[in-house]
């Protein structure tokens, strides 16, 4: 589909959206230091076809201004002529679409998701059982187990996007950058919010535990 076939309207809601979105995380202090990034699919979805909006690169997330976004082709190359760069993480964005379909992609950088993910970094993977929040993922399954994929954090980000086909869970809507970030994904703006908060909460929660559990006294 080309870009010019998506209409007017469809485009000016995912703008909205992701304005929205912004505005609430940076609230949440989501956003420190001009970290983390935003996008919105519009259009039909092809593996090798897609579009989406996403935030500009190095922008203060906490400010709105007219050029805060733009819209980026399934190679995360501007669909039209912008002076606008797109995020330095767009390649991961396109990554993740091209592999679920997803109709929007949040990534936040907290204090929690850095360490949970640094203290599991070997692993490769951050295990969390028996948490409610775990169906928020829809997984309703009591005491449910999952393992939540860890990549290291390359400067080189194509080299991050390579290994995501590889450690995609499509029952598990996130991937963690050791020591960086969370990426969560969803079918719409609504779904991708509540996993990520649901991300969060299982980070604080799992930071949290380690203390706690090393501060019982030895029976
Ligand atoms: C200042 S944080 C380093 C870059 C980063 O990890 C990030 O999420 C923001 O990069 P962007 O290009 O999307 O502004
Ligand atoms: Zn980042």
């Amino acid at each position: 589909m080309r870009f010019s076939e998506i209409t007017l309207e469809e485009k000016q809601g995912a703008l909205q959206e992701l304005r929205q979105v912004k505005e609430l995380f940076a609230q949440r202090g989501w956003f420190p230091g001009t970290s983390g990034n935003l996008s919105v699919r519009v259009g039909e979805f092809d593996r090798e076809d897609f579009h989406f909006a996403i935030t500009a690169s190095g922008k203060d997330k906490s400010a709105h201004t007219p050029e805060d976004y733009l819209f980026v082709d399934q190679n995360g190359k501007p669909a039209q002529a912008t002076a606008l760069k797109p995020s330095a993480e767009t390649l991961i964005h396109c990554e993740i679409y091209r592999e679920t379909g997803c109709g929007a992609i949040f990534h936040v950088h907290t204090v929690y998701n850095n360490l949970i993910s640094e203290y599991y970094g070997e692993e490769g993977f951050v295990p969390a059982q028996s948490i409610e929040l775990i169906k928020a993922f829809n997984i309703w399954e009591e005491d449910a187990s999952i393992a939540i994929p860890v990549l290291p954090n390359y400067a080189d980000i194509p080299s991050i996007a390579k290994l995501v086909p590889g450690v995609l869970n499509q029952t598990i809507p996130g991937i963690v950058l050791r020591n960086h970030g969370i990426y969560a994904w969803g079918k719409n703006a609504f779904e991708a919010k509540r996993h990520l908060e649901a991300f969060e909460f299982i980070f604080e929660y799992l930071y949290k535990k380690l203390l706690l559990d090393a501060a019982r006294p030895a029976k």
